[in-house]
C-alpha cells in the first residue's frame, strides 16, 4: 500500500492519531500534537510526512474552531469529510478543502450511485457548515434529468437548491447566472458575498464544460465552488479543459483514490493520498429533512422586509446637494439604494394594476422623505386614477397630519391638472437657471449650500393619461415633458413617472425617445416589462413585492431583481413616521396644495370667499376654483371696461349655481347699500334658489329686486345708459318689486342714493342684474317699442357696452351659445361681454363663438372653461356649487 512518498507506517500511526482525534473535536490538537510528537521520537519524519502532519494539523484545528453553521465559506476552504481512507493500521476520515476557491471532481458521473451520494453528502455538509443564508446551489443533471438532486427535494422546498438545469439551454442560462453571481462577487463587498455551489451530476456538453472550468479558476473572490462530475470523462477525445483548484478523485471497482489537494498535497509526485477511500453514503434523510427545515426557517426570518428596514437610523441627516438616495429593499441578502442623481434624473416605473405600484413609490417616498429635510426635497404627487395612492400626504378630518415636504397633491387629477404642474415646474426651471447664472455654476449640486434650493421630485402616477387626447393640451404636455426631462438633472427637478401601461406613451409625436432617452432608471413590476428593452425579459417571472431594477434604461444584464417591502401592511409604521415628520416641520410650513378630481367645492368653503371685505377697487365675482397647483379660486374682476359682464353657457344646471357664487360673492365686497341686486330667475327650477339668494342679500342689507321676463326689458332699458332714470345704483327709484320679489329695497336705501347719483365712475355704487336664463327672455326682448322702434336687445347690448361704465353689470346665465351669440348682436361683437363660463358646450362651437382655433376643451359634469377675453386667460375651472346650508351673506366677517 506503499503509494508514493508516503510511509506506510508512519500514516498508519498518523491515521489512527488522527482518526481518534476527529471523534472528539476539543481533543483533537492536543493528540494529534501527541501523535506528531511520538512520530518524532521515532526518528526525523519523511519530508512527505511532514506536509502531511501540517494539513492534518490545520484540518484539525479548523475542526477544533468554527463551530457548525458559522463557518465562512468565501474566505477559505473549510475540510468537508468525503469518507474514509482505509490503512492497515485502520481507518481515518478523508477531508478535502472544499469553497474558499477550492473544488472537487469526479472521473465517474452520477449514474454511478457512490457519485450521487457523495455529490448530496457534500453539499449537505457545505450547507450546515455555512450560516444559513450564506449558500446557494445549483444543480446540472443532464444525463439523468435532475435525480441526482431528487432525495435533495427538502432543499429545493427551503429555496437554497435551484431546480436543477436540465437541458443545454437551462444549464447556458445556470451559467450566465453563475458568471453574473461571480463577477458581482468580485466586485463586492467580501462580507456580502454568498456562495454559489454549483454541483454537476454530469458533465455539461464541451462549451458549458469550457465555462464550468473557467469559474474554478475565477479564484476565492468569485464565492463560486464547483462539484463536477464525470470529469475528466473515461476514454477517447478531446482533452477535457483543465481544473483549477481542484481536487480530483477516481472511482475504481469499491473504492476512490483522491488526488492531491490544491495547495496541500498528499504526495510530493502528484500521485495524491496513498490511502484507498470509501466514499460516504447519502446523508440521512431524516436530516436532510431538519437542514431544509432549520434553512427555510432562516431564510424567511432573513428574508422578512419590513417598511421600517429602509429608514434610515437618523431623520433628515443627509445632504441632497450631490443628489436623493433611499434604500428601496433588498436583492438577495444586499440592500438595494436607487438614486436621483446625475446618472439616474429620472425613472419610469411600469406594472400591470395591483402589480404593487402604489406600495412601491410610498417605499421610495417615504424612504426619501426620512432622509432628507423638507429644506432639500420637496414633492409634486400627481395621481390620474381613481384610488388612493397619494391621500396618504394630505391632511384629513380624521387626520391632521401631512408629509411636510408635499408641495403639491392631486389625487383623481384632470389632464389639465397635471399640464398645470408641468408649466409650474418649468416656471421653476427657469427661476433655478437665473439662479445658476447668478453663482456662474452650472448644476444644482455646485450652488454654495445656503442658497441651494430643494430638490423637486414629481412623480404622475398614470403618466399616459396625459397624452390620451391627441390634443392641443396633449402636445402642451409632451412639450413640457421634454423639456423637464432634458433639462431637469442639472437644475435638482426630478421625474417618476408610472403608468400600468406603456402603449399609447409610444404615440408620444415620435418623441417618446427624446423624452424616455432621459429616464435610464427603469423599474419594471410584475406585468410592467413594457419599461423595459424589448430583448429584456427579466420581469416575465416577477412575483408581487418585487421589481426589476434596471439602471441602463432598460437593456438586458443591468437587471437587479428587488424584493420591497409592502407599505400597505405597515400603516401604523407609516403613520407613525408621517406624524414623526410632521412634528418636526419647520415653522410656518402649509400643508400641500390639493387637487381632488371628484370633490365638489363650495364657495363659502373657498380661502378666497373669507378674504372677501367691501372696500376694493374693483369687486371680483368669483365662479370657481382654477385647476391650477394652488387650487386659487377662478372669477371676473368687474371693472367699468365695456364688456365686463359675465356670461354663464351651457344647459347644465350648474348655470344657476355659478351665477349665485358670483353674485354672493360680489355682494360680500360690497357695504349694505353701495349694491343692488335685480334676480331674475326665468328657468324653471331657478325661482326657489333665487328665491333663497334675495333672501341672504337682503338679510345682508343690499337693496333686491326681483324680475320676471316681460318685466325684464324695461329694466335693463332703464339700467343701460347713464342718462336714464334709475341708471344708478342703490335703489335708484326702480320700477318697484317684480311679481314674487320678496324685498324691496333695503331700508337705508334712501340715505346711498344721494352717493349713488354722485358719479358713473363710482365702483362702489353698483347694479348687478343676474338674469337666469337670458334666453328664456328673447321674446320679450325681442319685442320693439312701435313709438320709438327700439328693442329689448337694443337696450340689453347699450347695458353690455355701457353699463360697466356706471356701475351696471349684467350677469346672466344662457343656456346656448347661439342664443348669446344672437344677444349679443353677431361674432363682431362677442367682446361685448369678455367674461365667459362655458359649461356643457362643444369644444368646437366653444372656438367658434370665441374666434380661436385651437381650443381644446372637452365639456364634462364638474368642470367648466373659464374665458376672460380682455386679458386672453383661458382656463379650466371647477365651478363651485350651491349644496349644503345658506352662506349667511355678508354679516360674518
Ligand atoms: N412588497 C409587497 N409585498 C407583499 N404584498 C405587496 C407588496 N407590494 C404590494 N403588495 C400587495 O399587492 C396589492 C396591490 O398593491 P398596490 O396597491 O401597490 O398595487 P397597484 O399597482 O398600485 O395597484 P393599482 O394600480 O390597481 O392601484 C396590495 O394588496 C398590496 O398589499
Amino acid at each position: 500500500m506503499d503509494r508514493g512518498g508516503v510511509g506506510g507506517q508512519g500514516v498508519g500511526r498518523l491515521a489512527t492519531a488522527y482518526g481518534q482525534a476527529i471523534a472528539a473535536h476539543r481533543e483533537a490538537v492536543r493528540r494529534w500534537e501527541n501523535a506528531r510528537r511520538a512520530l518524532a521520537a521515532a526518528g526525523p519524519p519523511a519530508p512527505d510526512n511532514a506536509e502531511l502532519v501540517a494539513w492534518l494539523a490545520r484540518v484539525a484545528a479548523d475542526l477544533a474552531g468554527p463551530p457548525p453553521g458559522a463557518a465562512d465559506l468565501t474566505a477559505a476552504p473549510v475540510p468537508v469529510r468525503v469518507g474514509e481512507a482505509t490503512t492497515l493500521d485502520g481507518g481515518f476520515p478523508v477531508l478535502l478543502p472544499l469553497a474558499g476557491g477550492a473544488h472537487l471532481a469526479v472521473d465517474c458521473d452520477a449514474r454511478d450511485p457512490r457519485v450521487g451520494e457523495l455529490l448530496r453528502a457534500v453539499v449537505v455538509r457545505l450547507l450546515a457548515a455555512a450560516p444559513a443564508g450564506a449558500v446557494r446551489v445549483a444543480g446540472i443533471d443532464t444525463v439523468a434529468f435532475g435525480a441526482a438532486f431528487l432525495p435533495l427535494r427538502p432543499l429545493l422546498d427551503a429555496g437554497v437548491l435551484a431546480p436543477p438545469a436540465t437541458t443545454a439551454a437551462d444549464v447556458a442560462a445556470l451559467l450566465d447566472e453563475a458568471e453574473r453571481h461571480a463577477r458581482g462577487a468580485q466586485h463586492g463587498a467580501p462580507a456580502d458575498r454568498e456562495l454559489l455551489l454549483l454541483v454537476a451530476a454530469s458533465a455539461p456538453p464541451p462549451r458549458e464544460l469550457a465555462r464550468l472550468a473557467a469559474l474554478t479558476h475565477a479564484g476565492p473572490d468569485a464565492a463560486v465552488c464547483v462539484l463536477i462530475a464525470g470529469h475528466p470523462p473515461a476514454g477517447p477525445g478531446d482533452a477535457p479543459p483543465p481544473l483549477g483548484a481542484t481536487t480530483q478523485l477516481r472511482l475504481n471497482e469499491r473504492y476512490a483514490l483522491v488526488g492531491d489537494p490544491p495547495g496541500q498535497p498528499y504526495s510530493a509526485d502528484g500521485s495524491g493520498l496513498a490511502a484507498a477511500v470509501l466514499l460516504d453514503g447519502d446523508p440521512p434523510a431524516a436530516s436532510v429533512a431538519a437542514l431544509g427545515a432549520r434553512l427555510a426557517a432562516a431564510t424567511r426570518r432573513a428574508e422578512a422586509l419590513r417598511f421600517t428596514d429602509l429608514l434610515p437610523a437618523g431623520r433628515w441627516a443627509e445632504s441632497a446637494g450631490p443628489g436623493l438616495r433611499t434604500v428601496l429593499g433588498r436583492a438577495g441578502r444586499e440592500q438595494v439604494t436607487v438614486a436621483f442623481d446625475d446618472a439616474t434624473p429620472h425613472w419610469l416605473v411600469g406594472g400591470r394594476t395591483g402589480a404593487g405600484k402604489t406600495v412601491f413609490l410610498l417605499d421610495v417616498l417615504y424612504g426619501l422623505a426620512a432622509r432628507y429635510a423638507p429644506a432639500e426635497l420637496q414633492l409634486l404627487l400627481l395621481d390620474f386614477k381613481e384610488g388612493v395612492s397619494f391621500t396618504e400626504f394630505v391632511p384629513t378630518e380624521r387626520d391632521p397630519s401631512w408629509l411636510p415636504h408635499a408641495r403639491a397633491v392631486g389625487i383623481e387629477s384632470d389632464r389639465e391638472y397635471g399640464v398645470a404642474v408641468l408649466r409650474e415646474l418649468r416656471g421653476e426651471l427657469t427661476r433655478r437657471a437665473d439662479v445658476l447664472k447668478r453663482h456662474g455654476v452650472t448644476k444644482l449640486a455646485d450652488l454654495p449650500a445656503g442658497v441651494r434650493p430643494p430638490r423637486i421630485v414629481t412623480v404622475v402616477d398614470e403618466f399616459q393619461v396625459l397624452f390620451a387626447g391627441n390634443d392641443a393640451l396633449a402636445r402642451q404636455a409632451v412639450d413640457l415633458l421634454e423639456e423637464l426631462a432634458r433639462k431637469g438633472r442639472s437644475y435638482g427637478l426630478h421625474l417618476v413617472l408610472a403608468s400600468q401601461s406603456t402603449t399609447g406613451v409610444e404615440a408620444l409625436y415620435g418623441r417618446a425617445e427624446a423624452i424616455f432617452g432621459q429616464f435610464p432608471l427603469r423599474v419594471a413590476l410584475p406585468g410592467g416589462g413594457g419599461v423595459l428593452d424589448p430583448l429584456n425579459d427579466a420581469a416575465k417571472a416577477l412575483g408581487i413585492g418585487s421589481a426589476v431594477v434596471n439602471t441602463a434604461g432598460g437593456a438586458a444584464g443591468a437587471n437587479t431583481v428587488v424584493r420591497f417591502p409592502d407599505a400597505h401592511a405597515a400603516a401604523a409604521d407609516l403613520a407613525t413616521l408621517r406624524h414623526e415628520l410632521w412634528a418636526a416641520r419647520p415653522a410656518g410650513a402649509r400643508p400641500p396644495a390639493v387637487f381632488r378630481g371628484y370633490e365638489t367645492p363650495r364657495l363659502t368653503d373657498d380661502p378666497a370667499w373669507a378674504g372677501l371685505r367691501p372696500g376694493g377697487d374693483v369687486p371680483l365675482a368669483l365662479v370657481g376654483r382654477a385647476v391650477d397647483v394652488a387650487g386659487s379660486a377662478a372669477g371676473f374682476p368687474l371693472d367699468a371696461t365695456p364688456g365686463r359682464h359675465l356670461a354663464v353657457v351651457g344647459t347644465a344646471t350648474a348655470g344657476a349655481d355659478v351665477l349665485r357664487a358670483a353674485t354672493l360673492s360680489l355682494a360680500r365686497q360690497h357695504a349694505p347699500g353701495t349694491a343692488r341686486f335685480l334676480l331674475a330667475p326665468l328657468v324653471a327650477g331657478t325661482a326657489e334658489l333665487a328665491g333663497d339668494l334675495a333672501m341672504t342679500l337682503a338679510d345682508a342689507g343690499h337693496p333686491v329686486e326681483r324680475l320676471d321676463a316681460p318685466a325684464l326689458p324695461d329694466r335693463i332699458a332703464a339700467v343701460a345708459t347713464p342718462d336714464q332714470p334709475g341708471a344708478s345704483a342703490a335703489g335708484g327709484s326702480p320700477a318697484g318689486p317684480a311679481a314674487g320679489a320678496p324685498t324691496g329695497p333695503a331700508p337705508g336705501s334712501a340715505a346711498t342714493d344721494a352717493g349713488a347719483r354722485s358719479g358713473p365712475a363710482d365702483a362702489a355704487r353698483r347694479t348687478y342684474l343676474v338674469v337666469f336664463g337670458v334666453d328664456a327672455a328673447s321674446a320679450a326682448l325681442g319685442a320693439t317699442d312701435p313709438a320709438t322702434f327700439r328693442s329689448g336687445h337694443d337696450d340689453l347690448r347699450a347695458l353690455l357696452r355701457q353699463g360697466p361704465g356706471h356701475g351696471v353689470h349684467l350677469l346672466g346665465w344662457w343656456r346656448g351659445l347661439r342664443r348669446l351669440a344672437e344677444d349679443l348682436g353677431g361674432a363682431q361683437h362677442r367682446d361685448d361681454v369678455a367674461c365667459l363660463v362655458a359649461l356643457n358646450v362643444p369644444g368646437a362651437d366653444l372656438g367658434l363663438h370665441l374666434g380661436v382655433h385651437d381650443l381644446s376643451y372637452t365639456p364634462r359634469a364638474g368642470r367648466a372653461l373659464l374665458v376672460d377675453r380682455h386679458d386672453h386667460r383661458v382656463r379650466l375651472i371647477v365651478p363651485f356649487v350651491h349644496s349644503g346650508p345658506e352662506p349667511d351673506g355678508g354679516d360674518d366677517r
